[in-house]
């Protein structure tokens, strides 16, 4: 096994009742690299993302981590030796401050008369703008309701309390998917810089657009079955296009909408 390894899947598949939802699939994510996973609707992503956070368990393979076998009873399991995972719904509370969602259960305390703890929300507020800054994310109020700021500063909230919370894999679940290109852009900088930190990034999406500027290899997802992985010297961007939208089929359909009338 490669030690270079942080995290792999080896010929993973998985299984809900007649449904083969991963089959064989073979997963390498190398430490330091951004590996985007690309797939359409129904290719098994996020399959395969639960199956990495510990949600599910693999029906067959070998799921190792800095190259030793793991067996995951639940996502703590996993969080616990740093993979994190940001799925699309971001577990944030909107009616919360910024701060209480950066900190989210795991406030900083004070003691208040000498006896009782209580959180110390001037202390959390502080260093979430900090922390948030530091990610490149600026904050006018930590107490503002966290309803307020826009998807892609949420969604950047979230990748940044994964990262101070001691991340060493980032797993993010289509993080550009909803939002417009500036905000698109943002995440993909905040990817980056997560990069430039030393952290492992698994990038799943359906957008080669977002996805090739930033990756350092490519895996593709088929129904199930993986198409491989290349790196990014080995496939260009239009190539990765291509597999995705399934080559010949494509072209096949581009000629016939260019003979219809519409
Ligand atoms: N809990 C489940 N029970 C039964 N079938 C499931 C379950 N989860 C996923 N599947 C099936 O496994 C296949 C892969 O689904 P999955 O959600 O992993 O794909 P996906 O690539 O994430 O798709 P999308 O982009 O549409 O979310 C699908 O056929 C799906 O119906």
């Amino acid at each position: 096994m490669n030690d270079d390894n942080i995290l792999a899947l080896e010929n993973v598949s998985k299984f809900f009742g007649k449904v083969i939802a991963l089959n064989g699939v073979t997963l390498r994510l190398k430490r330091g690299e951004v590996h985007c996973l690309l797939g359409d609707n129904g290719a098994g992503k996020s399959t395969l993302i639960k199956t990495l956070a510990g949600v599910h368990a693999p029906s067959s393979g070998d799921y190792l981590v800095d190259g030793e076998p793991v067996h995951f009873d639940s996502p703590k399991e996993a969080l616990d030796l740093g993979i994190a995972t940001v799925y699309q719904d971001l577990a944030l509370v909107p009616l919360l401050s910024v701060a209480r969602n950066f900190f989210m259960g795991r406030e900083p305390q004070k003691k208040r008369f000498g006896l009782f703890s209580v959180m110390d929300l001037d202390l959390a507020a502080v260093t979430s703008r900090t922390k948030l800054a530091e990610m490149g994310i600026n904050v006018r109020d930590p107490h503002q309701p966290i309803g307020t700021m826009s998807g892609g500063e949420k969604q950047c909230l979230a990748i940044a309390r994964a990262i101070h919370f001691g991340a060493r894999v980032l797993i993010l679940d289509e993080p550009t998917a909803a939002l417009g290109v500036k905000q698109s852009f943002n995440v993909l900088k905040l990817i980056h810089k997560a990069r430039e930190k030393g952290i492992s990034v698994i990038f799943i999406t359906h957008n080669v657009h977002h996805a090739y500027p930033i990756g350092d290899s490519f895996t593709l997802l088929n129904r199930g079955r993986s198409m491989g992985t290349f790196t990014k010297d080995t496939i260009s961007k239009n190539e990765v296009l291509d597999m995705m939208a399934g080559g010949a089929e494509m072209q096949q359909m581009m000629s016939e909408l260019e003979g219809a009338t519409i």
